[in-house]
């Protein structure tokens, strides 16, 4: 195993540079250095020399045994004066020891995940708080971080293996088909707890949606105004605007933050109730498919939308005259009244902050599938009259939840988590 190090602090010139080194010959790179380990866990202050003894730095020392550390294995840290040729100089030293190199991106958090110090949920929590942009992905990644759903899967798992125990008894000491009430009963209360916890954790947005934001969709039909809604929104002029029905074809999206939370805006076809436009009616598709999939559905029509949308119905140009009345249970709203663009906006940002207003731990999408698969599983199999086939659905769950904190994680799957990462983490 070779011995890494890299700076793992801003990138120099800095006041200060902290330089790690991870690995079985940091001990040694130390001494050489800095003439002894110093004690370990305490900041001490010592003079570092290279090989020829020509003074390096006065820097301060930080030495961790393993296995008890960040990475698992023997760890420095350098708190070196931050320049660069100073910075450069450590580095050269460093790099002519042998068994020394240069650390990849992420690699001290590959080898604190290869060596059990956290696991991949973990280190998937710590590569989405080096991403994180908005204070709600802040919170979420650092409860993964936390261990949050670490703790939660192992949990999901312990019970189940105490499920599956209770199946097998029952396989091994009764007829088949013969399972006593009782029995069942308490099997059936441990599997709707558990379904319950699981479920209570894929209800929440994923770490994927909040990054994407909050989905507006604005749908209605031909000239309802959708696109000069859109522009008041972004308050720029994003979209073409005309008086010629099915104006708009194709989906226009757009991202914009208010007050710190992010929100997706999609513009739409008109949804035209007949056409022989074959380019239209691929962008009515298109708009049908963006409503069902949006977090809240901007009607602008006087007739009701579809009933399995998320709608919050408009009365669009309340300018003109013959719209001045707002029918009751719609917000009014006018392209060139900057008031009613604003309380559209408040009414939809406080939707947001009730969805992305989590506290704890977010899954991500590959986690939140894992989680799924192992629910399905457990609502067809669970509860069956079969035991084999509950012992089996309740092993097929077991090998999903395992996934996510990584049990069999694949070579190609890390490294491509650990590009996310930069050099020093
Ligand atoms: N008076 C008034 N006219 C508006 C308002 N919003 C849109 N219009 C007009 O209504 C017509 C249609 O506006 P668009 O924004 O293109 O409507 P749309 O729903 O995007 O239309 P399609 O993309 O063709 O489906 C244009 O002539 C606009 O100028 C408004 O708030 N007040
Ligand atoms: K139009
Ligand atoms: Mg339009």
């Amino acid at each position: 195993m070779d011995t890494i190090f890299a700076v793992s602090s801003g990138q120099p010139p800095a006041a200060i540079a902290v330089l790690r080194i991870s690995g079985p010959h940091a001990a040694a790179t130390v001494e050489a250095l800095a003439g002894g380990l110093p004690q370990p866990r305490r900041a001490t202050l010592r003079r570092l020399r290279d090989a020829d003894g020509a003074l390096l730095d006065d820097a301060l020392l930080l030495w961790f045994p393993g296995p008890a550390t960040a990475t698992g294995e023997d760890l420095a840290e350098l708190h070196l004066h931050g320049g660069i040729a100073t910075v450069a100089a450590v580095e050269r030293t460093l790099a002519s020891r042998p068994g020394l190199r240069r650390a990849r991106g992420g690699e001290f958090t590959r080898r604190a995940l290869e060596n059990g110090r956290i696991d991949l949920a973990q280190a998937q929590g710590l590569a989405d708080l080096l991403e994180a942009e908005s204070e709600a992905q802040r919170r979420a990644a650092i409860a993964s971080v936390d261990g949050e759903i670490s703790r939660a899967v192992a949990r999901w798992l312990a019970t189940l293996a105490g499920i599956a125990a209770r199946i097998e008894a029952m396989i091994d000491f009764s007829d088949e088909d013969d399972v006593s009430p009782a029995d069942d009963r308490q099997l059936d209360a441990a599997i709707a707890a558990w379904l319950g916890e699981v479920s209570a954790l894929l209800a929440r947005p994923t770490v994927e949606r909040l990054r994407e934001g909050y989905r507006v969709v604005l749908a209605g039909p031909p000239n309802a105004g959708k696109s000069s809604l859109f522009n008041a929104m972004l308050e720029r002029d994003a979209a073409i605007v005309t008086p010629i029905a099915g104006t708009t074809r194709d989906l226009l999206e757009a991202r914009v933050i208010r007050h710190g939370q992010l929100f997706t805006l999609i513009d739409t076809a008109g949804l035209a109730v007949e056409t022989d436009d074959p380019v239209e009616r691929i962008g009515i598709e298109r708009a049908r498919r963006a409503a069902a999939t949006a977090d809240i559905v901007l009607w602008l029509d006087d007739a009701p939308a579809p009933a399995d949308w998320p709608v919050t119905a408009l009365h669009p140009r309340s300018d003109l005259p013959d719209r001045a009345t707002v029918p009751a249970g719609r917000i009014a709203v006018s392209r060139d009244d900057l008031a009613s663009i604003d309380r559209l906006w408040q009414v939809i940002e406080e939707r947001a902050a009730a969805l992305f207003a989590i506290d704890g731990a977010l899954l991500r999408d590959q986690q939140r599938a894992a989680a799924n698969a192992a629910r399905e599983s457990i609502e067809r199999d669970g509860m069956d009259r079969d035991l084999l086939v509950r012992a089996e659905g309740v092993r097929y769950a077991m090998r999903q939840l395992a996934g996510i904190v990584g049990a069999d994680a694949t070579e190609t799957m890390l490294d491509a988590l650990f590009a996310r990462f930069c050099i020093g983490k």
